[in-house]
């Protein structure tokens, strides 16, 4: 064996102590009187049994020595409808107990778990496959952990006190019977620990094929796919590739119930075996006259009663393991490291009276990742309107999320009024910029509530939502609803009340209220809008940006979109192509350059007009061309 092999065990041993003694803090801490009450009860539950068997082997004593008095008669008799009674009422308050202390454990595990996750300021955390398996681990089975170990445990202190009685009085009876029943439950233990890290390792495995599995049945039954998924005819091909994830996850069960089934039969024999020889041994010395029956009916029940109390142990030991390596998911996830450093006495963030500066930015999403960001310079003076434009994949909403400080640079800085961004409380940057994201979030909530998630200060201020909304043109439409602002945009919920099914708001119209939603912030130092317009009507489109043209006065803002008309009046137009800044200036230089600007903006315009005989000689792209 290498010397690296007990480290590792002794590391793992460190790891579950670890783990067990959080999980208990979290049990004791979620339910001390619960668990007070159900250590109580577990104790006098584990006492019943031997105390019943002894009972009855006085009884059976008396009887066949003939010397049971009327007094003893009663005595017994109460004892023992005392212990039957506890033996029947005590399990049904442990239930009660443990179903208590469960709900208490589940509601603090969430919350430190979902604490946890907001502990994360940045995304990529979030965007990494392998944590998202543990955080769905977690967030499983993290709150089942503690309960149950704390129930696992109690459970095994009854079979241990159970198991001690008796065997106590298998040792007073037959020593070598004893050592016979325990050794029998050395390979029973042994075997179980390693069934459970089988078990667990192959759940954290299926957790990939799982949110898989859930991916593909979402899409057959959720809102979002059901358009194209009937219009491509798309049912049996996702059923089948939902039904491939579940053969694969069953499969892998299959052969581990298979091992602990052909295990447990096994083990199983050996104390049928052990039992066996133990009762042919007691009978015999019965036979010669070195014990009563008495003592054969107590050897009797001491027996399986030594047996199912370590069998009951080794299984509580099992699923305490079990949970002990799940918790450990929830442990990672709840210490995990912060994803972005953050500064251990963070500098002031003062607003915005100068500028933000992007010097030199490099930035990939990892190192397997090609360069999104090549060693961009840029400046937003403060009070001005910076537009960003270029092609698809150009890097415009990744340089929107290192502005908000989802991610670090790899090389080169942000600044804020001269402060890099990493010195910065991520959360006082954040309370200084309003951003509507290209790909901004359509809430299951209230029309009220869509908006007031801006800025949760104001949500329960009526006229400031109403002053946002018309800002953003949506206050007519939500008024029209059928509950106004109190309607629920969705058809996935229903009001509780009274059952009132929401509404679908249009495309237009959502990015209506992701605006209004923005402008409730709109004293923010820094308004950034990617891609705000792209589905406006052309109407609203024209609306929206007099309005933001009124909003932008006396405010940053940084403007992206692909429709160049609209950033033609921006102090300053980026074009960025590849990662880097090819082009800068305002609309009329960047025209007189005749660079990419100028020949994007010449091809956009000419969309709007007739054809003239020169253009109208071919298509510039034909569907065949794709
Ligand atoms: N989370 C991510 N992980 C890995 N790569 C990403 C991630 N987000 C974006 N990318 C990649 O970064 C590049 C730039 O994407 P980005 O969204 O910044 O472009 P964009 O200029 O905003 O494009 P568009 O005009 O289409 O919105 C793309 O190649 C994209 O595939």
């Amino acid at each position: 064996m290498s010397p690296a092999a007990p480290a590792g065990r002794r590391r793992r041993a460190a790891r579950a102590l670890r783990s067990a003694r959080a999980a208990f803090g979290l049990a004791v801490r979620a339910a001390p009187g619960a668990t007070a009450a159900d250590v109580v009860s577990t104790v006098l539950l584990g006492l019943t049994p031997v105390l019943t068997a002894w009972l009855t082997k006085l009884v059976i004593d008396r009887l066949t020595t003939g010397g049971l008095s009327a007094r003893e008669v009663v005595t017994l008799g109460v004892g023992l409808t005392l212990l039957g009674s506890t033996a029947a009422a005590l399990p049904h308050l442990r239930r009660y107990l443990e179903a208590e202390r469960t709900r208490a454990v589940s509601r603090l595990v969430r919350q430190r778990l979902y604490a946890a996750v907001q502990r994360f300021v940045g995304l990529a955390r979030l965007e990494d496959p392998a944590f998202q398996d543990r955080l769905q681990v977690a967030q499983q089975t993290g709150h089942i952990g503690p309960g149950q170990l704390a129930g696992n445990t109690l459970a095994a202190l009854q079979s241990l006190i159970g198991m001690t009685g008796f065997l106590g009085v298998l040792v007073a009876m037959s020593p070598p019977t004893a050592v016979l029943v325990l050794l029998a439950a050395v390979p029973t233990l042994v075997i179980q620990l390693r069934l459970n890290r089988r078990r667990v390792a192959m759940m954290v495995n299926l957790e990939h094929f799982q949110r898989r599995d859930m991916f593909f049945a979402q899409l057959l039954v959720g809102i979002p796919a059901a358009k194209e998924v009937r219009l491509f005819g798309l049912g049996r091909y996702f059923g089948d590739r939902m039904l491939a994830e579940l053969r694969g996850m069953h499969a892998q069960e299959h052969r581990l119930d298979r091992r602990e089934m052909r295990a447990q039969a096994t083990l199983g024999l050996l104390g049928a075996v052990a039992a066996g020889t133990g009762i042919i041994y007691t009978v015999g010395i019965a036979r010669s006259g070195s014990a009563t029956a008495g003592d054969v009916a107590l050897f009797l029940a001491a027996v399986p009663g030594v047996q199912s109390a370590l069998a009951g142990i080794v299984g509580q030991l099992g699923t305490m393991h079990q949970a002990l390596l799940m918790f450990a998911h929830y442990q990672a996830v709840v210490e995990a490291e912060p994803d972005l450093p953050r500064p251990a006495a963070p500098a002031p963030t003062p607003a915005l009276r100068s500028r933000i500066e992007l010097r030199d930015v490099w930035f990939r999403y990892s190192p397997e990742h090609p360069w999104v960001l090549r060693g961009v310079d840029l400046d937003l003076p403060y009070g001005s309107t910076v537009a960003l434009v270029g092609l698809n994949g150009a890097g415009k909403s990744t340089l929107v999320k290192l502005l908000c400080r989802f991610y670090d640079p790899e090389r080169g800085s942000i600044r804020w009024e001269g402060t890099d961004l990493r010195d910065l409380d991520p959360a006082a940057l954040r309370e200084r910029i309003g951003v509507v994201f290209q790909d901004f979030m359509a809430y299951d909530l209230t029309a009220a509530e869509n908006i007031g998630v801006g800025d949760l200060g104001s949500a329960g201020d009526r006229d400031r939502l109403r002053a946002a909304a018309r800002a953003a043109g949506a206050d007519e439409v939500l008024d029209r609803l059928p509950r106004g602002y109190d309607t629920l945009l969705t058809r996935v919920f229903h009001d509780g009340d009274d059952g009132c099914a929401g509404v679908v708001l249009s495309g237009g119209q959502w990015q209506r209220v992701a605006l209004a939603r923005a402008f409730l912030r709109a004293n923010r130092d820094l308004l950034i809008l990617d891609e705000p317009s792209s589905g406006l009507d052309a109407e609203a489109e024209h609306d929206l940006h007099r309005r933001l043209r009124d909003l932008r006065t006396g405010a940053t803002s940084l403007l992206i979109s692909h429709r160049l008309n609209a950033v033609r009046e921006a102090d300053l137009i980026v074009v960025l192509d590849e990662g880097r800044v090819v082009e800068r200036g305002n609309h009329a230089e960047l025209l007189a350059r005749g660079g990419r600007y100028a020949r994007l903006f010449a091809l956009q315009s000419r969309g709007y007009r007739d054809p003239g005989p020169e253009e109208s000689k071919g298509p510039l792209l034909s569907l065949s061309d794709i």
